[in-house]
């Protein structure tokens, strides 16, 4: 299994490499030269699996023998052993043709623990044994950040910074990230949105000889990694369904801010689980939404809202998707990525958004629905979802045909958005974990939202890594 780049002009890579590029040196985004294709046997096989030992077996497919089987069978059973579910990721049944699947069991309450726990011991298992430095630079809307930090935090020879948009993000999401005093940890949070500080560590990673010199890693969805390891779940989401219900495909509805989430789901399609329709569910921060209704992908007014881990204009992993939608072309891919650099919008044709259409549906939530739907569901069947969860929920609605079952992907822990739960009249118990946070101190920097700010702030962050320069 090698790896290469959307823009085409990364010389192919293996596992390894791959985690450690993060993003390709040509700008672009790295995938899988060939996706392994499972035959319904196979599947058959697969769905008698424990969580762990399917991610072991999925996840095996992509490492290609670069990391030796029992120690990256020891590194999944080390991610999934912080989890508060055995079953890692549970299934719950809300309504005859409508399931959740729980994700937020991590140690921080969101779906983004179930790629960085991995991740984060993965980038440890990495050092160990090559002696990489490994800093780490990422962005945040709210959960990513939490979790990244939780994943590495204690870890020899790793290092973090991460950018939040400075308060914009839900103040479980800020302390989550900011009460964490470890001298490895920088948080900054940045004077602007979530697509400034995506833009501004995407431009970072792009210079080359800054990105070199300070060993800078990605943790964000542009890592393959990332991918992989969500991957996992549409599968065993499916088995479980499959376990009680008849089905010949089925439907997931996916809150989706950085499209990352959502194409781990197409990513496991393509592999050969029978999904149906992938829902993209939005929230008025709607691109995505507007690109598979109309075929134009421009980024709109920035709206602040109740499920602010998706307030996001300008989607990471869209660039993987529209790979894969111009036949894997490569110079293609580049064409339409300088296009949206240039003139800010990317146009696809009639033929090409019938497939898009085909790929997908989508359902941009209002605020107004978000909090609608929280409260009807509350009512009728007591369970409790987050505003995220409840725009997956919403869409699903909208969007999930007759006859269809649906699983709705439940990305974070109600607790995490107690400002927008108050709203509905709900009153929730909090996990302990998290009422805690509300008596610590906060270690944070508030910067401008500025390439050099950010520069100058990882160069006093990671200096020490000069020294250890291989
Ligand atoms: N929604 C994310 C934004 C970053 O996305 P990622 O999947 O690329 O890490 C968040 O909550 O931070």
């Amino acid at each position: 299994m090698k790896y290469i780049s959307t823009r085409g002009n990364v010389n192919k890579i293996g596992f390894i490499d791959t985690v450690l590029m993060g993003l390709a040196t040509d700008g672009g985004l790295l995938v899988p030269e060939q996706i392994p294709q499972l035959s319904e046997e196979k599947l058959q096989e697969l769905s008698k699996l424990s969580y762990q030992e399917l991610a072991f077996e999925i996840i095996s497919y992509y490492v290609d023998g670069e990391i030796p089987e029992n120690e990256l069978k020891e590194l999944i059973q080390q991610s999934y052993g912080t989890f508060r579910s055995s079953e890692v990721t549970p299934v719950v049944k809300l309504k005859d043709d409508m399931y959740v699947l729980e994700l937020f069991h991590g140690p921080t309450f969101a779906f983004k623990d179930v790629a960085l726990q991995f991740l984060g011991n993965l980038y440890s298992y990495i050092a160990k044994k090559t002696g990489e430095t490994i800093n780490i630079l990422g962005a945040t809307s709210g959960d990513t950040g939490a979790s990244a930090i939780e994943g590495v935090r204690g870890k020899e020879g790793i290092r973090i910074c991460i950018l939040h948009p400075h308060g914009r993000v839900s103040k479980v999401q800020e302390l989550q990230m900011t009460t964490v005093h470890d001298e490895s940890v920088l948080n900054l949070a940045i004077e602007g949105t979530f697509d400034d500080g995506q833009r501004i560590i995407k431009e970072i990673f792009a210079d080359l000889e800054f990105k070199n010199k300070y060993h800078l890693r990605a943790i964000n969805s542009i890592n393959f990694a990332r991918i992989l390891a969500q991957t996992v779940y549409y599968f065993y989401a499916y088995f479980q369904v499959a376990k009680e219900k008849d089905i010949n495909s089925l439907n997931f509805s996916v809150p989706t801010g950085n499209f990352g989430d959502i194409f781990a789901g197409y990513l496991a399609k393509k592999m050969g689980l029978p999904v149906g329709k992938l829902i993209v569910a939005t929230n008025e921060n709607n691109i995505l939404e507007r690109f598979i209704k109309e075929g134009v992908y421009q980024p709109g007014e920035f709206h602040s809202t109740y499920s602010p881990s998706m307030d996001i204009q300008v989607a990471s992993n869209f660039e993987r998707y529209l790979y894969y939608l111009l036949g894997e072309s490569s110079s293609a891919t580049s064409a339409l990525m300088d296009q949206f650099k240039s003139e800010g919008k990317i146009t696809v044709n009639e033929e090409q958004l019938r497939q898009v259409q085909a790929d997908f549906a989508a359902h941009g939530v209002q605020g107004e629905e978000c909090l609608n739907t929280i409260g009807k569901y509350y009512e009728d069947t007591k369970y409790l979802l987050d505003p995220h969860t409840s725009c997956g929920v919403a869409a699903y609605e909208a969007c999930n045909g007759q006859d269809e079952v649906c699983v709705t992907l439940s990305t974070a822990h109600p607790a995490k958005f107690n400002e927008s739960i108050e709203k509905c009249d709900i009153e929730q118990n909090y996990p302990e974990e998290i009422k805690a946070l509300f008596d610590k101190p906060q270690y944070l920097e508030v910067v401008e939202a500025s390439n050099e700010e950010i520069c100058r702030q990882l160069e006093k962050h990671f200096r020490s890594s000069l020294a250890d320069v291989k």
